[in-house]
């Protein structure tokens, strides 16, 4: 085989993300809250997706709920601190979004966190990621999307639905400002026919 022939065989497969300076298109919400999108930041996302449905080692949660316990409506695993990631192109797309939000952010993002959407009878409630410090001080959460498009809506905390995105393969997404304590997002069930999903939440220390 030529070298030639190889060169274009990786061209054309290649897996990683694209640059971010001036294609991120930022929304301005209420409350101090913004939301930036970049659709079709990943290329070879269909990669990414077959490798992450078979590397990360999902599992299913329960909760309390009542007096017994649910099934929670998607599988998960977080990365922590430190962890070795499943796949190349995210640990690339962790430094591409701690390079490029340093100057607002002053912190890298560290963790991952993955959930898998089997159909659509998966989904996440309304919440704001404000178990740690996203409950008081402004943060970021940087979410990129993986197979079947799915909806993610947001409303400010106590008001109506206010904006909502179809997440496609390979789409970024970044809330920030107070949009974990002022606004609430959710990925709500739907009964149209969708395939699976996956989702990746880059996140800064102590923001859960
Ligand atoms: O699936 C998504 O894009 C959102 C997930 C989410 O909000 C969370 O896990 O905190
Ligand atoms: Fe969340």
């Amino acid at each position: 085989m030529s070298v030639d022939f190889q060169a274009s065989l990786f061209e054309g497969s290649r897996v990683g993300v694209g640059p971010l300076a001036g294609r991120v298109q930022r929304t301005e919400l209420s409350r101090g809250a913004w939301v930036d999108l970049l659709p079709g930041w990943f290329e070879g996302a269909d990669q990414v997706f077959e490798d992450l449905v078979a590397r990360v080692p999902w599992r299913a949660e329960k909760r309390p709920m009542y007096d017994g316990v649910v099934d929670v409506p998607r599988l998960l695993h977080t990365y922590g601190t430190g962890d070795p990631l499943p796949h190349p192109a995210l640990v690339e797309a962790r430094e591409a979004l701690s390079a490029h939000y340093a100057p607002e952010l002053g912190e890298p993002f560290v963790t991952a966190g993955c959930c898998y959407y089997r159909d659509g009878r998966d989904s996440v409630a309304w919440h704001g990621d404000d178990l740690g410090r996203g409950r008081t001080v402004d943060t970021m959460v940087a979410i990129v999307s993986f197979g079947s498009p799915r909806k993610l809506q947001l409303r400010p905390v106590g008001g109506q639905l206010a904006v909502s995105h179809a997440l496609g393969h390979g789409d970024l997404v970044v809330m920030g400002g107070s949009c974990q304590r002022t606004w609430e997002h959710a990925v709500p069930k739907t009964a149209r026919p969708v395939g699976p999903r996956i989702s990746v939440q880059f996140r800064p220390r102590n923001v859960f």
